[in-house]
């Protein structure tokens, strides 16, 4: 089959819309967030954003061979309120970052890259039966962006991180026995931007409301690291990629223009 995209130069982000073509189309994410043309909107103060995660439901963790994917039961989770319609379950979350600290996450925000990147994925349960499905459709998928920066460890974090050397290979995954809580990642403050977008992997569908975060969070050097500690390749099998000895030291993407979207912010 084609060589797997991934983040190297052979396969990476410049690569992808040979074999998928969405991906270079004009809803795509990441973008530069440039604070000075966020408009603020008092329909989305109107209605606060407002979940709830059952931190029980965290299940597995993968290796998915571009990073870490925490999948988790969406039943009994739910996303509401700001820029959506309807409500919105909590499929999986997972992360983005760089080689080094000072770069790493996906959207940057007046040109500055972050640490790293929270993705947590939900999809529109009030109009469709899956996350599957939902990816098909423009409002089929919202996902919530965390900013992190070096810092502080962070305690919810350590629990995947302590996971990883059990999944240190691609297709590798293992029960998560401690539970997870969602809702311990994200900034006390809630004001965010958000914008229409796409997913920031290939396929690259434009089914996403991005909400993100305005206040990053703290994670250690530590843990950056071990993050980067992961392989991309399958365990007994060479390495695919030419990343030093298959290590997942990146797995960002690289801004996108914003074009004629519009970007909106709630709280300050
Ligand atoms: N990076 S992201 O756009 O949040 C995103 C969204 C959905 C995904 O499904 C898999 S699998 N990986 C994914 C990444
Ligand atoms: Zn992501």
């Amino acid at each position: 089959s084609a060589a797997e995209w991934g983040y190297t130069k052979r396969n990476g982000p410049f690569t992808w819309a040979k074999n998928y073509p969405t991906a270079a189309g004009i809803r795509q994410s990441p973008v530069d967030i440039d604070t000075a043309l966020a408009t603020s909107d008092s329909s989305l103060e109107s209605k606060p954003l407002r979940w709830k995660y059952v931190p029980q439901n965290t299940r597995t963790i993968v290796n998915s061979g571009h990073g870490w994917r925490v999948d988790v039961d969406s039943e009994g989770s739910e996303l509401v309120g700001g820029p959506l319609e309807g409500t919105y379950k909590l499929q999986q979350f997972h992360c983005h970052w760089g080689s080094s600290s000072d770069k790493g996450s996906e959207h940057t925000v007046d040109g500055q890259s972050y640490a790293a990147e929270l993705h947590l994925v939900h999809w529109n349960s009030s109009k469709y039966a899956d996350c599957g499905e939902a990816a098909d459709y423009p409002d089929g998928l919202t996902v919530l962006g965390v900013l992190l920066k070096v810092g502080a460890k962070n305690p919810e974090l350590q629990k995947v991180i302590d996971l990883i050397p059990s999944i240190s290979h691609r297709g590798e995954k293992t029960e998560v026995k401690e539970a997870i809580d969602p809702a311990k990642m994200l900034p006390k403050t809630l004001s965010y931007w958000t914008y229409l977008g796409s997913l920031t992997v290939p396929p690259c569908n434009e089914s996403v409301t991005w909400i993100l975060f305005k206040e990053p969070v703290e994670v250690s050097e530590e843990q950056l690291a071990a993050f980067r500690s992961l392989r991309c390749y399958k365990r007994g099998e060479e390495c695919p990629c030419d990343e030093v000895d298959g290590l997942l030291i990146s797995n960002y993407r690289p801004t996108l223009p914003l074009g004629t979207r519009e970007l909106r912010e709630c709280g300050s």
